[in-house]
């Protein structure tokens, strides 16, 4: 899909992240289509996803552009988003829309760089590039490698970054604030208001993800509140 098509498709929109790894009870392709189809009944534009299969089931059955990741773990480096060119190889064969790396300034596994990890996308596909970032000073750095979209998903998910309850608002009103390049607003958004919230900071386009499609995160959230309020109650 052309870049401003895109763009202009998920402004002022939700894209919706429908992801379930080894260990979540939803685990598996045709779930997660399914999840997607919900998405885009409920008024998604676009699907963020982990792994080639999910990717390729979520876009025959919804039909909808999707945001690629590969999470991996490498023993010697902390990061776990599409950490080298194997991740980038799967996501180009996928056919995502858009695929998101990394950006944060934690090192890769094998040492390849952020540079050379989008150049090897530009030289070998037409999706776009999203950088996944936690501070501004990575966003920074994003801009000037020449990032198709910046998103705030990583922050509160390095050592350095604020460990918030909920969405980091400063970080999306910084960047927006300094940049052309579209930001996503994405970490923690878990209700419409918060949602409303982020496009007022000036973001592009909101991801949510846990707050719609992990069941069992939702279910202890009630669980928990129903728990501590049984024990005031009781006290
Ligand atoms: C930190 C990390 O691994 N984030 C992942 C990135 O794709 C996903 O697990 C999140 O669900 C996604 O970013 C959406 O965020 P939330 O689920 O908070 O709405």
């Amino acid at each position: 899909m052309e870049k401003q098509t895109f763009l202009d498709l998920i402004k002022g929109k939700l894209i919706v992240s429908c992801q379930a790894l080894e260990d979540e009870p939803l685990h598996g392709s045709e779930y997660m289509a399914k999840m997607g189809l919900a998405a885009k009944i409920g008024g998604a534009v676009a699907i963020r996803a982990n792994g080639k299969e999910d990717i390729i089931a979520i876009k025959k059955l919804t039909g909808l552009p999707t945001i690629g990741i590969i999470k991996r773990n490498y023993s010697g480096s902390e990061i776990f988003i599409t950490p080298t060119l194997k991740e980038v190889e799967e996501l180009i064969e996928s056919g995502a829309d858009v695929i998101t790396l990394d950006a944060t300034a934690r090192m890769r596994p094998n040492g390849i760089t952020l540079h050379e990890m989008i150049t090897f996308i530009r030289e070998n596909s037409n999706s776009l590039v999203m950088a996944d970032v936690s501070t501004f000073e990575e966003g920074v750095i994003a801009v000037e490698e020449g990032c198709d979209l910046i998103s705030t998903t990583l922050s509160g998910y390095t050592s350095y970054s604020p460990k918030l309850d909920g969405p980091d608002f400063s970080l999306i009103k910084e960047l927006t604030s300094s940049f052309d390049v579209p930001v996503v607003a994405e970490g923690r958004i878990s209700t419409p208001e918060e949602a409303v919230m982020a496009f007022k900071q000036g973001a592009h386009s909101v991801v949510v993800g846990t707050a719609i499609t992990r069941p069992q995160v939702l279910t202890k959230r009630f669980v928990e509140s129903l728990e501590k309020n049984s024990l005031n109650i009781m006290s």
